[in-house]
Order: C-alpha cells, then sequence, then structure tokens
C-alpha cells in the first residue's frame, strides 16, 4: 500500500486532506512540523509528502533538501495558501513535483496523487524486469540510475550517459541496449578518442569503390550497419566539429551518403553517447556544437562517481575478487572487515577500475596468504586511513607529526616486508604528507614553495609530478 506523509501545522487542514487520502486506499501519516517530518523519514519511506509552507518554525522549502537526502524515492507536493509565483518558482527550483494551493480541489488533488502513484509503479515493475548484466551495486545513487536505464531501455530517442572515468558508462550503454526491443540487433561501439576526421567520415558514413586510394569496393559505414540496432559513441566530446555535424544531420534526417557515393542511405539506429567531459563548457568554448548537445540532452543518465556510493564498494569487491583470484590461479582468499573498511575511506578518483585495479594489486601481494587485510592495500589507502584514524578528513591538522604513525607494519611474518620495502614506504608517505602541506603553504608560487622546502625547482617538480601533485592544487 502507498504510504503518503502530510507536514502541516493546521491540524483541522491536515484531517480533512488525510480523510481523503485514507478513502483512496493509501496510508497517511500526519505530523505538525518539518522537524517530526525528518524525525519520521529517518525510520519510514514514504511514497509522497505534502508539504506546507508557512510552517510555525519557518519556509517548508528550507526543509526539501534534508527529507530528499533522508528519502531520495519520495516525490514532494507543495500544498500552501500562498500562490506568490516567486515561491511557486522557488518551489519547482528545490525539486517539488508539483504546487497545490489551498482551499484544495479535490478532484485535483486525487489526480495528483494517483499520477503519482501510477507513475512509481511502472518505473517499479520497469526496473524488476531490467537485466543489469553485469552491474553490481544498491546504493540509492545506483539505483536511482538503473531506473532511468529501465525507462530509456523502453524509450526510442538517443541517450546521453554522463560520469566521470570508470564509473560504468560504458557497461550501461550496453545494458541499455539488451533491455531494449533493439537487442537481437547489432550494438556497434565507436571509441571517438583519437578518430582522426578522415578516417572516422569513411567509417561512420562508408565509401564507394573509388572514392579514395585504396577503396578498392564498396565499404558500408558503421551508421549503416547499425541499423535497427544501437550506436554507442564513446567520449563524444572528443568528436572532431566537422563530424559533429554530418552526426547532427544523420539523427534528423536518419539518411546519409557514403562518400564518394549518389545514393543515400536509410538507417534507423538509436544513438547512446557517453562523456566524461562538460560537454555544457565545451559548448560555451565553441569546442561541441550547440544543437548537437541539445539534441543528445533528450534523455541522460547521470553516474555518480564511487565515493558517492561508497556502500556498493563491499558488494563490487565481493563480485570482483572471487573472479580476480581465479585469474590469478589462487583460491579464494577471506577478507578482513577493516580491509572493505579502509577502501571505503578512500576517494576513488578512477572509480570502479581503480577499484578492480587495487583489488588486483592487493592479490598480487597476498598471493601466499590466507587472507586479504590492509597491509596488502596500496600506501594511498593506508595513508588514508591514518589520517581517519587521527580523527580527520583529508588532511593531517595544523601542526600535527602525522609522519611517525603513517606507516604501520604487519604483525604475521608472512607480511612483514624486508627492511627495504619498509623504509621506502614509509619514505613515500611522508613526502607525500610533506608535499601536500607544502602545497598548501606556498600559495600556488614555485619560489615560495622551493624557498620552503630547501628544494631545487627540478626536484621539486620532479616530487610533485611522482606523488601527482601540482603547486595549483592549492
Ligand atoms: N556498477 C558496476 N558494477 C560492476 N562493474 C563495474 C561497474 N561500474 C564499472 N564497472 C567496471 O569498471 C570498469 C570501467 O567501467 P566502464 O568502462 O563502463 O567505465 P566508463 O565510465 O565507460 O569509463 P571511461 O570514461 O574511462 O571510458 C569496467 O571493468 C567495468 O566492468
Amino acid at each position: 500500500m502507498g504510504k503518503i506523509l502530510l507536514i502541516d501545522d493546521d491540524p483541522f487542514q491536515c484531517a480533512a486532506v488525510e480523510s481523503i487520502i485514507k478513502k483512496m486506499g493509501y496510508d497517511c501519516h500526519c505530523v505538525y512540523s518539518g522537524i517530526e517530518g525528518l524525525t519520521l523519514l529517518r525510520s519510514s519511506h514514504f511514497d509522497i509528502i505534502f508539504l506546507d509552507l508557512n510552517l510555525h518554525e519557518g519556509s517548508g522549502l528550507s526543509h526539501i533538501p534534508r527529507l530528499t537526502e533522508l528519502d531520495p524515492d519520495v516525490d514532494i507536493v507543495m500544498l500552501t495558501g500562498e500562490s506568490d509565483t516567486d515561491c511557486i518558482s522557488q518551489a519547482f527550483a528545490a525539486g517539488v513535483k508539483d504546487y497545490l494551493v489551498k482551499p484544495i480541489k479535490e478532484d485535483r488533488f486525487r489526480q495528483v496523487i494517483q499520477n503519482l502513484m501510477q507513475q512509481k509503479t511502472v518505473q517499479k515493475e520497469q526496473t524488476d524486469t531490467l537485466v543489469r548484466d553485469e552491474i553490481i551495486g544498491d546504493s540509492t545513487a545506483l539505483n536511482q540510475c538503473l531506473e532511468r536505464l529501465a525507462i530509456s531501455a523502453k524509450g526510442t530517442g538517443n541517450v546521453l550517459i554522463t560520469g566521470e572515468t570508470g564509473t560504468g558508462k560504458e557497461l550501461f550503454a550496453r545494458a541499455l541496449h539488451n533491455n531494449s526491443d533493439r537487442k537481437d540487433k547489432r550494438y556497434i561501439v565507436v571509441d571517438c578518442t583519437n578518430l582522426p576526421s578522415t578516417l572516422a567520415e569513411s567509417l561512420l558514413f562508408g565509401h564507394a569503390k573509388g572514392s579514395f586510394t585504396g577503396a578498392d569496393q564498396d565499404r558500408k559505414g558503421l551508421f549503416h550497419l547499425a541499423h535497427g540496432g544501437t550506436l554507442f559513441l564513446d567520449e563524444i566530446g572528443d568528436l572532431d566539429l566537422g563530424i559533429q555535424k554530418s552526426l547532427l544531420r544523420v539523427l534528423q534526417e536518419k539518411t546519409f551518403r557514403p562518400l564518394s557515393s549518389s545514393k543515400e542511405v536509410y538507417s534507423d539506429f538509436r544513438l547512446v553517447a557517453a562523456t566524461n567531459r562538460n560537454l555544457e563548457e565545451m559548448v560555451a568554448r565553441g569546442e561541441f556544437r550547440s544543437d548537437l548537445y541539445y539534441r543528445l540532452q533528450s534523455f541522460i543518465i547521470e553516474l555518480p562517481p564511487l565515493r558517492e556510493r561508497n556502500g556498493d564498494i563491499e558488494m563490487l569487491t565481493r563480485h570482483y575478487l572471487p573472479t580476480l583470484c581465479k585469474e590469478n590461479g589462487m583460491e579464494e582468499k577471506e577478507v578482513d572487515p577493516q580491509f572493505v573498511e579502509t577502501l571505503r575511506l578512500y576517494d576513488w578518483p578512477g572509480n570502479v577500475r581503480e577499484l578492480v585495479n587495487v583489488l588486483h594489486v592487493s592479490l598480487q601481494k597476498a598471493r601466499f596468504s590466507k587472507y586479504l587485510n590492509i597491509y596488502h592495500l596500496p600506501q594511498q589507502l593506508r595513508m588514508r586511513r591514518v589520517f581517519q584514524d587521527m580523527g580527520e578528513n583529508d588532511e593531517p591538522q595544523q601542526g600535527v607529526n602525522v609522519v611517525p604513525g603513517l606507516y604501520s607494519l604487519p604483525m604475521t611474518p608472512e607480511e612483514f616486508p624486508i627492511m627495504k620495502t619498509a623504509r621506502q614506504e614509509a619514505v613515500d608517505a611522508m613526502e607525500q604528507v610533506y608535499l601536500q602541506r607544502l602545497v598548501q603553504l606556498s600559495d600556488s608560487s614555485i619560489s615560495t614553495a622551493c624557498k620552503l622546502s630547501g628544494l631545487s625547482r627540478a626536484r621539486l617538480y620532479e616530487l610533485l609530478s611522482k606523488h601527482n601533485l601540482s603547486l595549483k592544487n592549492n
């Protein structure tokens, strides 16, 4: 049964609305302040919240970010006596689904509930039947992306998948094809990175015999081959501007002419594109065509970075470890809880790809051990853990001598490193902390950094590069 929450400080209004909702067959809870609403949301899920604007404690709008943080799937509808246009715009900007002005009209009220509930049911059905392929994770953020994947798979328009490197854009593109009506037709992948424009034209559009030296026969292009299926353009942000223009024409007209051919070819392919670049900024700089950008925007799936869904880390680890052990000819290993805990503390700039790589490296170190523990992890992850243990998030506190604590030695003879390795790891860890602090204190000035550290410019640049730092990190 659907659940609805009313947040309104007028008990009479609540009673009237509650009776309509209960007659519709839904479960209804009333609370008289935003604070009570937030408390309730910590332990219960609701499908819809009707939120009053003018509450005793202040504006209901101020509660929206926290309400959606606690229950990302909830739909919020304003229910208020305030009909000021500014309030309406602010409410929509804050993400509400609808805005109803009191006194409520019962028909309209019922319609809002029915539509929102229906949409939720359809979304759930679509997500439940989705074939996830290899997509692992159960965080709210990933589940929201899977919902969008399910909706887009049943649609027909172009889809743009965005997200940092290694977040799974290619995995989603393939799953989109496999869940669509086109799944029995071709799925063609084109990596637009470093695709020279001359080669791109003949690859995408095809060519007629004799169109250039070496073209000894007619060749179908990928647009043609993808007819009825899906064309995945990976890293579309890298596509040459000239090709962008031709692509736009193909998307609009579904026809194109292979190089040196007099015949137009019709092709009905579905375009899925992905990028880790900010296309909006590229449009502003004139590096990406705005008309193509608007065409691609019809449906966007934004994949969150792993650090924003670190609830998925354990699931991904447990999924990948057995496969990696098998690939490396090892018995499956047991995993120390602190190992997973330490994985959760890290930022994962390379996202899932980096996580898989770290698991691979850790397994190499643990080759002769039955367990995976934190000492098998690369140094930057162990360092992160030390910072955390010191009660900090990112950096060492002002004036604290962090260096001696950075390198913790394993307790088992099998893991115990030779002195040379231990010394090198300690030096590396110390350098990293030292340079991070130096960068902070130098205010992007190389001469200040050299003066403070006593290092030459050449040596400083060498060390910064070794630790992936830049004076501009400040
Ligand atoms: N949710 C996930 N579940 C399981 N594996 C994942 C997931 N997301 C990513 N991966 C794995 O991480 C690696 C990188 O994924 P993928 O190539 O899809 O990322 P990407 O976003 O396309 O990266 P790039 O922008 O660098 O091309 C692959 O090995 C993929 O299988």
